[in-house]
């Protein structure tokens, strides 16, 4: 392992074809960032991929976060970084962009390998899950928390049987000093938390105190750890809703679940799985986080250090059914993103701007008598910054019922009001993730869109904006 804590990554700002043929149509897979492309270096001819992220803040975090982390066996390398001014098919000027040389992963997402591998056992499981705990836990010794830990991030090296996995993608990691998020600058929480503290705050807006601590990034990962375990070894995920309608988000139903933490081991599936193993699930979906398993309980559990029974598992006929898989895959990613504490609460905006009535009449007050009492009549309130404005305008798209359009104008002036926001606001972490979860591809939908779903979820996050507005600082 090597360390590149202490040691911060400069981008070269030379151009990165000087060294390395990009090959810009082959797409290894394409997240919210856009696609992951193939690279050769000319000096050597060894191949890379190469991640392409948007010049801001939140990308030199994602870079700060993954070198540190890089050097691991079971991280994916990040060997350089270029900073350089690129402009791609249909945008009308360049951007500063961000290029990360990573290590190629050739051999797929965890998942989809599993659904082809019909020999898997229950001692492949242990192995698997063996290398992805050591993962989460050079990070959480340095730490750091992944808060994205999801099958898409989980990548095998190549095609052989004895390939490692490793964990990539750091865009949502961060360095976890414990602090503990009181609600009234958290909408979310760890779940099953997240959704206790949701309802109670709820019930307690009124009143601002809540004394109650919640908790750290580094038990999310440990949550996410258990849900990736309990499908690696059956196939389908631990908590689902009864509403097939919502099967790829979290409804009311699953939220009972997930806070009870209602789940069980179908026999059908896990009669033959050995107790050590379900012992680890149970202790990683842990309502109480405090009882959580802790990763270092986890490496030197029995279930990762001793024999392990080497019957066959059920998963790979599971996943090998496409669409329950997308399913499982869209479930556990909306589920994470609940998880996430969003960064927000140190960017609260200056008073002056605050949409806010109470401060906009006393700003008119304080004007008017600055003004020598001159009388005028009412300032209008300041308009809303064009972030805020194009979010409504995607509610707008989704909520109100436009008779006159049909459905393809529909779904154009939908396409066009997302577009819109996302150039405002693409580093709001919550818009992207409420996109993505109705398959928003950077320029389409891939799939249908649930509108009432995307309408709602961007209403509470401009609802959790106004909270924080309105927090005395
Ligand atoms: N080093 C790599 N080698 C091969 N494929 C990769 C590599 N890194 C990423 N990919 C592929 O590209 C996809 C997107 O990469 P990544 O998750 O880093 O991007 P992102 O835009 O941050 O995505 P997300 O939407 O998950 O936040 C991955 O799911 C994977 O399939």
């Amino acid at each position: 392992i090597t360390m590149n804590v202490d040691m911060k990554l400069e981008p070269k700002t030379t151009s990165i074809t000087d060294e390395y043929d990009v090959d810009w149509n082959q797409k290894l897979g394409t997240g919210i960032s856009g696609p992951v492309r193939v690279a050769t270096k000319r000096s050597t001819g060894d191949k890379y991929a190469i991640k392409v992220v948007v010049d801001r803040p939140k990308a030199q975090q994602e870079i700060q976060m993954h070198w540190m982390c890089s050097g691991h066996p079971h991280v994916v390398n990040l060997y350089e970084v270029y900073r350089n001014e690129l402009q791609f098919p249909g945008e009308s000027e360049s951007q500063s962009r961000l290029l990360l040389v990573l290590e190629l992963m050739d051999g797929g997402e965890l998942f989809f390998r599993i659904s082809k591998q019909h020999g898997f056992t229950e001692r492949h499981a242990a192995a698997t899950t063996m290398q992805i705990a050591l993962a989460v836990q050079h990070l959480h010794s340095l730490n750091i928390a992944h808060r994205d830990l999801k099958p898409e991030n989980l990548l095998y090296k190549d095609s052989s049987d004895e390939s490692p996995i490793k964990l990539c993608d750091f865009g949502f990691a961060k360095l976890d000093n414990g602090d503990l998020m009181t609600p009234q600058f958290t909408p979310y929480y760890v779940s099953p938390q997240v959704l206790e503290a949701q309802r109670r705050h709820r019930r307690e807006r009124s009143s601002v105190s809540v004394s109650s601590p919640y908790t750290y990034d580094k038990s999310c990962d440990m949550w996410s750890l258990g849900v990736i375990i309990y499908i690696l070894l059956c196939g389908y995920p631990p908590f689902y809703s009864e509403h097939p309608s919502s099967r790829r988000a979290i409804d009311r139903s699953m939220r009972r679940k997930i806070m009870n933490g209602t789940y069980n081991f179908p026999e059908r599936e896990w009669e033959r799985v050995s107790e050590p193993a379900k012992d680890i699930v149970r202790k990683l979906l842990c309502v109480d986080p405090h009882e959580r398993m802790s990763i270092e309980d986890l490496v030197q559990h029995p279930w990762l250090n001793e024999e392990v029974p080497d019957t066959l598992l059920q998963s790979p006929v599971f996943m090998s059914n496409k669409a329950n898989m997308q399913d499982t895959i869209a479930l556990h990613s909306s589920h994470v993103r609940n998880m996430r504490i969003p960064d927000r609460p140190s960017k609260l905006k200056p008073v002056e701007s605050a949409v806010n009535p109470i401060l906009v009449k006393r700003q008119q007050i304080m004007r008017q008598g600055e003004e020598g009492r001159k009388m005028h009549s009412p300032s209008p309130p300041p308009p809303p910054p064009p972030y805020i404005k194009a979010v409504r305008d995607v509610i707008a798209c989704c909520l109100i019922p436009k008779i006159s359009l049909n459905t393809e104008e529909k779904k154009t002036a939908l396409i066009d009001a997302v577009a819109r926001a996302v150039k405002e606001w693409s580093e709001n972490e919550e818009l992207m993730s409420a996109l993505k979860e109705q398959s928003w591809n950077g320029t389409s939908f891939n799939d249908e869109v649930n509108t009432y779903e995307l309408g709602c979820a961007l209403k509470a996050l401009l609802k959790g904006l106004a909270l924080l507005e309105h927090q005395p600082r």
